[in-house]
């Protein structure tokens, strides 16, 4: 008798915990429909990048592609009950069937680094890469909004608007660099060092993303801890440029940052879709085309909206640590700009 009454109320539980997960379903399914593209989606990133978009309730359809291994990952993906539909697409004669219909498309495709290499040591390779890709962007979904992770970031971006310029499709509100595993990180080591919760954490990363054009505003982080010495910031500075080469060398040849990677990917892709679908006051930092300082593209806070960038926000107020940094960094960023828009233009 007493375990029928248990049961009852258990079957009870579960009956009001579904129908409240049907109505939120319900909800989500009423969100525009969305499609979101990976390609180099049976890689490191590629493949938990996967799971956590078929994961986000406002994509409605999932395309995966990959030169390799495309089939197993979306199979296994595709089992998972939620919104979007998943299919994988494997080789180039099918990349056009997998990027058309876009609304953004996420490239982590191309070779990571081992120890002792830095991102620009990427660049012969994933330049090629990239361009082929962004190629076929411009062809098949030109209106997508392209969120880059391939390295080295601060090169790739400027290859990839060549590219779209050539082929006469550029929109500099649709070409996003991802930055926001930058971003993940400063809130971490910021949270950590001054001992306060880091879900409500926040912190501005500004410049590009390798080395010493990261660079973090802690001066601007929220909530604000006075007690941390110019010593403790330099070292979270160095820690939050250096974060990339702490994975690497940890993964001691077996490649770079997959997991974080790809949590920072899809929190930036989440990003993008809620912008797209006019959700107000959506801001994430990202290396984009900007007139903050003298160079053709920087990574700062911007608003995202129905159309990609809607506002590149300002840098804000900087320490004189900060100022020095980003003096600091512009030499080295210009280069790598120019490096990417001399390749898209020779090759
Ligand atoms: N922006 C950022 O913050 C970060 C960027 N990265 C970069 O992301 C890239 C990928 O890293 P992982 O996933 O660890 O590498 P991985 O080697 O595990 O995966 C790369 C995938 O790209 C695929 N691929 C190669 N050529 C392709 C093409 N033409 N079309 C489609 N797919 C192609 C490969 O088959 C492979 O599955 C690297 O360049 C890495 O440096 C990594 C971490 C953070
Ligand atoms: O360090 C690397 O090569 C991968 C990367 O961009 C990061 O983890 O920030």
């Amino acid at each position: 008798m007493k375990s029928a009454i248990m049961l009852r109320s258990i079957l009870k539980k579960n009956s009001s915990s579904s129908s409240s997960l049907l109505r939120r379903s319900y909800s989500s399914e009423s969100a525009p429909p969305r499609k979101v593209v990976v390609l180099g989606a049976a890689g490191g990133i590629g493949q938990p990048l996967s799971l956590l978009m078929k994961l986000n309730p406002l994509v409605s359809s999932l395309s995966l592609y990959d030169i390799a291994g495309t089939p197993g990952v979306a199979a296994d993906v595709s089992h998972i009950n939620t919104r979007s539909e998943v299919v994988g697409y494997m080789g180039e004669e099918n990349l056009g069937k997998a990027l058309e219909g876009a609304d953004v498309v996420i490239i982590p495709a191309g070779v990571p680094r081992k120890p002792g290499m830095t991102r620009d040591d990427l660049f012969n390779i994933n330049a090629g890469i990239v361009k082929g890709l962004c190629t076929a962007i411009a062809k098949y979904c030109p209106h997508a909004l392209v969120n880059m992770i391939s390295n080295p970031v601060n090169s790739t971006v400027p290859i990839a608007s060549e590219v779209f310029k050539k082929a006469g499709t550029y929109d500099e509100k649709r070409l996003f660099g991802v930055t926001t595993l930058d971003v993940v990180r400063a809130k971490t080591f910021y949270a950590g060092k001054a001992k306060v919760p880091v879900a409500g954490v926040n912190v501005p990363v500004v410049g590009g993303h390798a080395g010493i054009t990261i660079l973090p505003l802690f001066s601007q982080a929220t909530p604000t801890a006075n007690s941390l010495s110019s010593e403790e910031i330099t070292a979270l500075t160095k820690r939050t440029q250096d974060g990339g080469t702490e994975v690497v060398e940890a993964k001691a040849g077996k490649g770079s940052a997959t997991l974080s990677m790809a949590y920072a990917g899809a929190l930036f892709a989440d990003a993008c879709l809620k912008g797209l679908n006019g959700v107000p006051d959506v801001v994430e930092c990202s290396f984009v085309q900007s007139n903050v300082t003298e160079l053709p593209f920087f990574a700062s806070k911007v608003r995202l909206g129905k159309n990609g960038v809607e506002e590149v926000l300002g840098l804000g107020s900087l320490s004189d640590f900060e100022k020095q940094g980003l003096e600091a960094l512009l030499p080295e960023l210009k280069s790598s700009i120019e490096k990417g828009i001399k390749f898209a233009n020779q090759n």
